[in-house]
């Protein structure tokens, strides 16, 4: 199976290069400048020439802060981007998946999301991705949006290692308590990608198509997130720092964001037989794989 995925350097299209190595599953990344999703003129040709068995739209405006003053930037990424991704895979019939995230919800809800549960986007990021999710559903039913939600890695830029940097050089730091959500790991997200990928490619059957909720197992806040960081890698003799609960008030950002997005995650487990580990132990090993790569 070949599977070609854009971007270059993020976090998820770095995991599933190394979790599809290791698999025996060939991936093929296509990132800027052969495929730029601000620019979906080019987008055909780059997948064309990659002749994929499945297409993974892992690219994105992710930046949530920065969006709400580039929001023509966003669009064109997250919304007209996936859009020609998705009609690139649809050409050559061959199914597409788009990442999605929690921030599509305003976390209104006191219980996880379902696929079902209406969606309204709190900042500039969400409704653009929300946009890209519609804009793949009508290029093609061939297509799993998977949505996930507060993702680190050893790769890129995350929380995961802004905690470890911060807590380097601090001996307590402030994070919000009032936001619930569900820390996954791309590593884990890579491989449920992978069997995702090889459920479409291998069956023609319509409920496997469709949108999709795909986060790590069990949920918790910001500063409890943080906590289990600076637990793991004390443990492993890294840095660490107190975290001071705070709420959201106490920590003003440019894009609001929704106080619960957990993702219930029983239909990807129902019908593609897929659950992703317990958030916890995915954590600790990011932290132990960082600090060694740290020291080596
Ligand atoms: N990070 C998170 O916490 C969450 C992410 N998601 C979604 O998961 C997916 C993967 O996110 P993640 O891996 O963390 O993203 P990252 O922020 O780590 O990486 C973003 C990727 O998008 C690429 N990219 C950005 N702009 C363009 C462009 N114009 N043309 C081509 N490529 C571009 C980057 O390219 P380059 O390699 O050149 O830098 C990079 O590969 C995204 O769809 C995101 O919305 C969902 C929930 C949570
Ligand atoms: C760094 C830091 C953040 N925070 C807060 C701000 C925010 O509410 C929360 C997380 O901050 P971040 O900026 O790391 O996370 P954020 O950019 O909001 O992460 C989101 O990224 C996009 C791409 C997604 O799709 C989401 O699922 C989610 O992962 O923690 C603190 O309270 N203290 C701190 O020291
Ligand atoms: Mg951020």
């Amino acid at each position: 199976m070949r599977v070609v995925v854009t971007g270059r350097d993020g976090q998820v299209v770095r995991s599933l290069l190394e979790r599809g190595a290791r698999a025996g599953v060939d991936v093929i990344a296509l990132g800027r400048p052969a495929l730029d999703l601000a620019d979906p003129a080019g987008v055909d040709a780059a997948v064309a020439q990659a002749a994929p068995h499945v297409v993974v739209n892992a690219a994105a405006y992710t930046a949530v802060d920065k969006a709400e003053s580039e929001p023509e930037l966003a669009w064109a990424i997250n919304a007209g981007g996936a859009k020609a991704v998705a009609q690139a895979a649809a050409r050559r019939g061959v199914p597409v998946i788009q990442i999605s995230t929690d921030y599509v919800f305003d976390g209104s809800l006191d219980r996880p999301y379902r696929e079902d549960d209406p969606t309204q986007p709190l900042g500039i990021y969400g409704q653009s991705k929300r946009a890209g999710e519609e804009a793949v559903a009508a290029a093609t039913d061939n297509h799993a949006i998977l949505r996930t939600a507060w993702v680190y890695s050893p790769f890129g830029a995350n929380f995961v290692k802004t905690m470890l940097r911060v807590g380097a050089s601090r001996d307590e730091l402030s994070v919000v308590a009032d936001q619930k959500g569900c820390p996954t790991s791309a590593l884990d997200m890579a491989d449920a990608i992978l069997a995702v990928a090889r459920n479409l490619v291998d069956r023609p059957d319509a409920d496997l198509r469709g949108l999709f909720h795909m986060s790590g197992s069990g949920s918790t806040t910001w500063a409890a997130f943080a906590e289990a960081i600076f637990a793991a890698s004390r443990s492993a003799g890294g840095p660490s720092a107190a975290v001071r609960p705070i709420t959201t008030a106490d920590y003003p950002t440019p894009a609001r964001r929704p106080a619960n997005s957990q993702l219930d995650c029983g239909k990807l487990a129902r019908l593609h037989g897929v659950v992703l580990p317990a958030w916890q132990g995915s954590v600790a090993s990011c932290v132990t794989r960082l600090l060694r790569e740290a020291s080596a």
